[in-house]
């Protein structure tokens, strides 16, 4: 049994101009201490699918399909079974960590909260477990007596890392967890969190726009373009969907050259989720597109080297 199991998930935001079909259809699944990015430009629905799996979507949203974590269906669960899940089953890690912190509690008591919370350890034990948390993450222990806004950003992600370890979940969900860092502090964080799931066996879905980032650190990829997922496969190798290759042109150190686009790359935006193209939503960018594309929208496939795509012309090669 996998550890995660979405299938055929769908999310759409009821807003006063209509319906936003945010995510379509997504099914994926994640193996115990297996690490999986999922990739896709600002606005495929990254974060809304995130926020679905353990149900944290502001009420206008719509989620449907299932969810299943440790066989348990996450949209079936009553609320107080759903609390525990959260932190001590599953936890998130949100991008830019000043959102995720109380800015009027000292770190360390927001570390323990969830263990008071769950009833994990006595105050005096979550003590302790504080700054063991605070080592992991390389934090000194003293930190524990400090306020958000007394430490670096690269500071806070940490502390927001070692709030998601602190009742030893099985998975841990990152939300773009270094995008607002720079470069420097961004590949120390990214080393930090690809060492605490190796060390721990902890699973990893872990959200980014940075393909090299999510190559990195995730042994696979699912590849998202309007709402939809639309090539999955191990994170090494040669994309096969005309998005996911733009997507690889645009991180040069990401992929076998071979598989680049022509320099131009990808034009034109992502579609508004109100109005989707016809087809294959992603045919009025695609740079390969048939005439077919524009009325035939397909599933995916096998498109070999353990892979799946949803293009028309992948299929045909892998005929
Ligand atoms: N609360 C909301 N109400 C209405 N529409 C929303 C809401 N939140 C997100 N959307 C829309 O849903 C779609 C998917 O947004 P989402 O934030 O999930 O994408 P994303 O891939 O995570 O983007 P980013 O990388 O910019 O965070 C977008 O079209 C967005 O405008």
């Amino acid at each position: 049994m996998s550890l995660l199991e979405v299938d055929h998930l769908s999310v759409t935001y009821r807003i006063a101009s209509g319906d936003v079909p945010a995510v379509r259809g997504v099914s994926l699944s994640l193996e115990a201490g297996e690490a999986v990015g999922i990739v896709g430009e600002s606005g495929s629905g990254k974060s809304t699918l995130a926020m679905a799996l353990l149900r944290l979507l502001p009420k206008d949203a719509r989620t449907e399909g299932r969810i299943l974590l440790g066989g348990e269906d996450v949209l079936a669960m009553k609320w107080g079974r759903l609390r525990a899940v959260r932190w001590a089953e599953a936890s998130i890690v949100f991008q830019g960590a000043q959102h995720g912190l109380n800015p009027v509690q000292r770190i360390g008591d927001q570390i323990a909260e969830p263990l008071l919370v769950h009833k994990l350890a006595t105050p005096e034990k979550a003590r302790l477990r504080v700054v063991e948390l605070l080592e992991q993450v390389g934090l000194p222990a003293w930190r524990a007596r400090s306020y958000p806004h007394e430490v670096s950003g690269g500071q806070r992600q940490r502390v927001m890392i070692a709030m998601a370890l602190a009742c030893e979940p099985q998975l841990i969900i990152a939300d773009e967890p270094t995008t607002a860092l720079d470069l420097m502090v961004q590949a120390q964080v990214l080393t930090l969190i690809k060492d605490l799931i190796a060390s721990q066996g902890i699973s990893l879905l872990m959200i980014s726009h940075d393909l090299s980032v999510l190559a990195d650190t995730c042994d696979r990829l699912a590849v998202m373009y309007a709402g939809r997922v639309v090539e999955t496969g191990p994170s090494s190798g040669t994309f096969r969907h005309p998005y996911s290759q733009a997507l690889a042109a645009a991180f040069p150190t990401v992929g076998d050259p071979a598989s680049r686009l022509a320099p131009q790359g990808l034009g034109g935006d992502p579609p508004d989720p109100q109005r989707l193209p016809s087809g294959c939503v992603f045919h009025p960018r695609c740079p390969v597109a048939l005439d077919t594309c524009s009325t035939v929208d397909i599933d995916l496939r096998p498109a070999g080297d353990r892979r799946t795509a949803a293009c028309v012309l992948v299929l045909e090669e892998s005929c």
